[in-house]
């Protein structure tokens, strides 16, 4: 395999040209360290500006030297901290610009970089690779060389130069003009990979550019085969974004959105490397605040909480009144017997419902319960009746359960009733399909843990019921207390108001989080708060539902969405666009198409197309670039399967430098899950679901027929898990 450290270079050539380009990366060092010994300083004055000798009140003027003072140091801890990160290869690309025939003396020479640094007499010694002047850089082809003769990128570690690669981009080098190496992204292709994704900013191609640069407004949507780069130049998408309207998209904030916590784990390193980490990376799973959600449902569940029929079963929950609700009213108010029957508490019910949220409506149906109740009295004075009945305290008592607040999960979790199912279902779900979504919350009550699915429907409910109000402090008064006690005859053993504990047994103790049903409940469910821009991975695998849920947050943002239809493990792709179509309201789009494999060998790649091409023919085929000369190896195993792997494994940890997964169906999980962390840790065990977005080194795919058979998307998920290898693949079907 290739070293994944590259060795230094040692022709003559080559080492002149690095002492050179050393004494350059010397300067911007030198350059550096004094800018942040200045912002240093500048922290350290800011600090000593804001202490005052003087306790109690601050003059206004004192505040606003306060003011000025919390600026300054943000500002200057900021640009060391952006200074410190973006040590490592700070310096990666150098141009020199002019005529074909041209001397030295008549050249400009542009260092490229992950930030802009300025000399003394403000001339810039790097240029930003987001700005305008850098754009040369990955744009300038031979076709269209855009004044650019010669394209270099610097190879560092740390401060120090180690090898170079050039591109020229004129039909003859000038005389004066070396030209070194085998061209950088090959280079960087064959590299190792780690746990993490990586920047590219060193060696992003011209169209993978002008995805990266598009226009911030509307929507931006990038297509294209497995490999292709979407993700990674999604990301840098994100940073460009960031630089060139930094107020619009820091304030309003930018969203990134991927399939699972596995994925977002993988590609957090690369903002922060490009110097952005005011990025909201969330899983699909995890966008409700307060809500953690990593189960998946079995295929036929996801597929019922997905779809938007699923509207119509909310849209029932929270229309009914809530549980232990009484089915009547029945009062002495100002002398008067009033009697309200269920029908009539239902139409109250309803008018209310047309017109508030439920959760924002109680003095709504406070109110027209009064209404209700004089229209069946209309004996003595209206307005005295009025008064009596606000003051009621059976009105109180009536309202604490006809109309209480109503938490969106405790709704979902009435679902594990298999018979509350078939009441709400009804013309929505046939009964089969009503006993799976009722096992579905069995099975979270028994695990303690939402699905990714439960978090758009949790959502949904949100938007529908409102968020819960919580009374404050002062006003859970006696009452409050006295009817939450009664919660503990149904098992409820700590109940709080915000985050104060009103129910407090000494016989239970605390309650720790093993208790499922207080887990599911944990934290508090809030409404969705926007951003300005929504960037969304593997957008192919969306739900209806979840689509929607992501409308919510992005109801006045740009977009950037990111997908390959044949990766899609999510079935009924007609109703998904849809939902899509409708979160971008709208707005003007514009498409890029990726059509050049940067990942898989191209004797990997290969395997992989022969599996997806019979069965969905018009998939996107991508070009693999790349080529190691040794095919993957088929097996099939008669014996073991856990030993075929483990001997696999032996034999991949001796072949490439980096990471490496074993690939499995949920049928063999356990018994493969021992080979999880070998090789020093170089080894994941990892269902195929979760390798969505992810790549290694070199993969053991365990019996791809039953990956196929188990997985929601079949076909179109044993393609994801066969485009994950960078170098080497093995894949073990018993035989
Ligand atoms: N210009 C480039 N220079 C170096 N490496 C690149 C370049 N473009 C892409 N790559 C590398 O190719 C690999 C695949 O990229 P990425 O994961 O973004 O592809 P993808 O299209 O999102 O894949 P998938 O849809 O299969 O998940 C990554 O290792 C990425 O760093």
């Amino acid at each position: 395999m290739t070293a994944p450290h590259p060795v230094p270079d040692t022709s003559p050539d080559v080492a002149g040209e690095i002492a050179l380009e050393q004494a350059h990366v010397d300067r911007v060092y030198a350059e550096l360290e004094k800018a942040s010994r200045r912002a240093s300083d500048v922290e350290a004055d800011g600090m000593a500006r804001g202490r005052t000798s003087r306790a109690g009140d601050v003059r206004d003027e004192e505040m606003t030297g306060l003011f000025e003072r919390d600026a300054l140091v943000f500002a200057a801890a900021r640009r060391r901290s952006m200074i410190e990160k973006q040590y490592e290869g700070l310096v990666f690309g150098r141009l020199d610009l002019g005529e074909e025939r041209s001397t030295a003396a008549e050249r400009e020479v542009r260092y490229i970089g992950r930030l802009g640094v300025r000399d003394d007499d403000y001339e810039p010694l790097v240029v930003d690779w987001r700005a305008p002047a850098a754009s040369a850089f990955y744009r300038a082809t031979p076709v269209d060389p855009m004044g650019v003769v010669r394209r270099r990128v610097l190879r560092c570690r740390g401060a120090t130069v180690i090898g170079a690669e050039d591109d020229l981009m004129v039909p003859e080098a000038p005389d004066d003009i070396v030209v070194l190496g085998d061209g950088a992204l090959i280079a960087a292709l064959t590299r190792s990979r780690g746990r993490q994704m990586r920047d590219i900013v060193a060696t992003i191609q011209r169209h993978q550019d002008e995805a990266i640069r598009a226009a911030s407004r509307g929507v931006t949507e990038i297509s294209g085969g497995p490999g292709t780069g979407k993700t990674v130049v999604a990301l840098h998408r994100a940073a460009y974004l960031l630089y060139s309207e930094r107020r619009r998209f820091e304030n309003g904030g930018i969203l990134v959105v991927g399939p699972s916590s596995a994925y977002t784990a993988y590609i957090e390193r690369v903002l922060p490397s490009l110097g952005e980490e005011s990025v909201a990376l969330r899983a699909v799973g995890d966008l409700v605040d307060g809500m953690t959600a990593t189960r998946l449902d079995t295929p036929e569940v996801a597929a019922i909480k997905g779809s938007l029929r699923i509207r119509r079963l909310l849209g029932r929950l929270t229309a009914r009144p809530p549980a232990g609700a009484q089915h009547a009213f029945r009062a002495f108010v100002a002398g008067h017997a009033v009697r309200l029957d269920e029908h009539v508490l239902r139409r109250v019910r309803s008018d209310v419902l047309r017109n508030h949220q439920h959760n924002l409506g109680a003095d709504a149906a406070r109110a027209a319960l009064a209404e209700a109740a004089w229209r069946s009295v209309r004996q003595g004075d209206r307005e005295v009746f009025l008064d009596a009945f606000e003051g009621s305290r059976a009105v109180d008592e009536f309202m604490a359960t006809w109309w209480r607040q109503l938490d969106p999960r405790e709704l979902l979790l009435g679902l594990a009733d298999t018979d509350h199912v078939y009441a709400v279902s009804r013309g929505v779900l046939d009964q089969e399909e009503g006993a799976a979504l009722a096992g579905s919350y069995r099975e979270a009550l028994e695990a303690g843990s939402w699905s990714v699915a439960d978090a758009a429907l949790v959502d949904e409910l949100v938007a529908r019921l409102g968020p819960v109000q919580v009374a404050e402090r002062e006003d859970v008064g006696f009452y409050d207390i006295e009817e939450l006690d009664d919660l503990s005859a149904y098992g409820v053993q700590d109940v709080r108001a915000g985050d104060r504990r009103v129910v407090d047994d000494p016989q239970v103790g605390i309650v720790t989080p093993a208790d499922a049903r207080d887990r599911l409940m944990m934290g508090r469910i809030d409404r969705a708060s926007g951003y300005a821009h929504v960037l969304v991975d593997e957008a192919q695998d969306l739900s209806p539902m979840q689509w929607r849920m992501l409308a919510r947050r992005g109801r006045t943002a740009s977009w950037t969405v990111v997908g390959d239809a044949a990766q899609a493990s999510w079935s009924d792709l007609a109703e998904a666009r849809r939902a899509r179509d409708e979160a971008f309201a709208g707005q003007e789009r514009r498409a890029f198409h990726m059509d050049t494999n940067y990942r898989n060998a191209r004797e990997i790649f290969d395997l992989a197309r022969d599996v997806i091409l019979p069965l969905v023919p018009d998939a996107d085929i991508p070009d693999a670039v790349r080529e190691t000369g040794v095919d993957p190896v088929t097996r099939a195993v008669t014996g073991s399967l856990a030993t075929a792997a483990a001997d696999a494994v032996e034999q991949l940890l001796g072949e490439v430098e980096g990471s490496l997964a074993v690939i499995t169906p949920r049928r063999w999980q356990d018994r493969l899950a021992g080979l999880d962390g070998a090789g020093d840790g170089r080894v994941q065990v990892i269902d195929p679901l979760s390798t969505k977005g992810l790549e290694w080194d070199a993969t053991v795919v365990v019996d791809p027929d039953a990956i196929a058979e188990e997985s929601p998307g079949g076909v179109r998920v044993l393609y994801v898990v066969l485009t994950r290898a960078a170098h080497r693949m093995h894949v073990l079907r018993p035989a």
